[in-house]
């Protein structure tokens, strides 16, 4: 049974008089900043010069270059992209890191892959949320949490999970629950996910049902509210309820198409997929392509986000969601 975490397991007391130097302020570095100081804690943003620089100071906090965030910090969160932080690491925080502070990830990469080696005298720990920064951010707003994973894979003070426990109640996980597990398992877990089904598999199943649509000659605004606009509203009910929640609330016309067509779409061959990319995950494979495509300049991860970009389920979507009014007050990347 998965060991999980709740708001009564964790306080913020273990950083108390400490300072949080968040590095980056994308999307998860302006969400967790951003609640850990609504919840008390002194936070500094360690950033390059330009558009996050910016932002960070417009929404009142102390920005620095990274070294010098990390030099006033006692907790350290890396929150760049991960393909730049081995980098941004070596140059800019290993110089200046100080015995006994924490050094935090929201993702194991680097740590699990072995792309960033730190010293034995710190603490390395990983709050990892289980959501987008957006929603992190607007979720804490609405008083409510996303929930994370926790994982300690240095321990020197013998404080590492306290703290680790502190900063997921500073941003309000341990409202939703905080899972325990290890720096590998989130790795290998969270790369399998985001490919196989939330953002590789939902997106595929999204435009070859768009496609198959329109190129039956359905009108594509319909296409797009069928499979893309109206995945948002099911998923909800599966968030809320699970499979049989979603079930609850569909017809049971949609109910029986449901059992005997939706293992045809999604079926063995889907399965076998599934098992060659998790392979590849564990052993490495995807990390040394994923690697390799930053340092040859990223030519396919550019091509292949061209394209999607033009696809038509793209085109049709941008014109029908302006009229939408409450998605434009909603900000998807930051
Ligand atoms: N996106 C998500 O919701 C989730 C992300 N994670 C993990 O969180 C971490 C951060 O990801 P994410 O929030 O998506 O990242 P983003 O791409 O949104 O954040 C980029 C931030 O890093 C800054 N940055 C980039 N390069 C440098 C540099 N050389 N020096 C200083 N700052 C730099 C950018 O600043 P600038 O404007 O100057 O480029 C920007 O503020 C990753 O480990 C990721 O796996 C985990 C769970 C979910
Ligand atoms: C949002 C999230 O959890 C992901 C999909 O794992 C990520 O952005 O890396
Ligand atoms: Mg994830
Ligand atoms: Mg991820």
């Amino acid at each position: 049974m998965a060991k999980v975490y709740y708001q009564e397991d964790a306080s913020l007391q273990a950083l108390q008089g400490k300072t949080v130097a968040v590095v980056g302020y994308g999307s998860q570095g302006h969400a967790q900043a951003q609640n850990l100081r609504d919840s008390g804690v002194r936070v500094v943003i360690g950033l390059r010069r330009g558009r996050s620089w910016e932002q960070a100071e417009r929404d009142g906090f102390e920005v620095n270059t990274v070294d010098e965030a990390v030099k006033q910090a006692d907790v350290i969160q890396l929150l760049m992209p991960d393909e730049v932080q081995a980098r941004v690491y070596q140059d800019q925080v290993a110089p200046y890191l100080k015995p006994g502070s924490t050094l935090m990830f929201s993702h194991g990469f680097n740590i699990h892959f072995q792309q960033i080696q730190p010293p034995k005298d710190v603490d390395v720990v990983m709050v990892a949320p289980k959501g987008p920064g957006h929603l992190v951010r607007r979720v804490y707003e609405e008083g409510f949490g996303v929930p994370a994973l926790i994982a300690v894979e240095q321990d020197s003070t013998g404080k590492a999970k306290e703290i680790g426990l502190a900063y997921a109640e500073g941003i309000g996980a341990t409202k939703a629950g905080v899972i325990e597990t290890t720096f590998k398992e989130e790795t290998e877990t969270d790369l399998f996910g985001e490919q196989a089904v939330l953002c590789g598999g939902v997106s595929e199943l999204v435009k070859k049902g768009f496609e198959t649509l329109t190129e039956a000659g359905y009108q594509p605004e319909i296409a797009y509210f069928e499979c893309l606009h109206e995945l948002k509203l099911i998923v909800d009910l599966m968030y809320e309820g699970g499979l049989s929640g979603m079930r609850y609330s569909i017809s049971d016309t949609a109910e029986y198409g449901d059992y005997v067509s939706g293992k045809r779409v999604v079926g063995d061959a889907s399965r076998e997929a599934m098992k060659e990319v998790l392979k590849e995950i564990q052993d490495g494979t995807f990390a040394k392509a994923w690697i390799r495509e930053n340092e040859e300049g990223r030519p396919q991860f550019n091509r292949m986000r061209d394209a999607d970009k033009k696809h038509s389920v793209e085109q049709v979507g941008e014109k029908l969601r302006k009229t939408m009014a409450w998605l434009n007050k909603a900000p998807v990347k930051g």
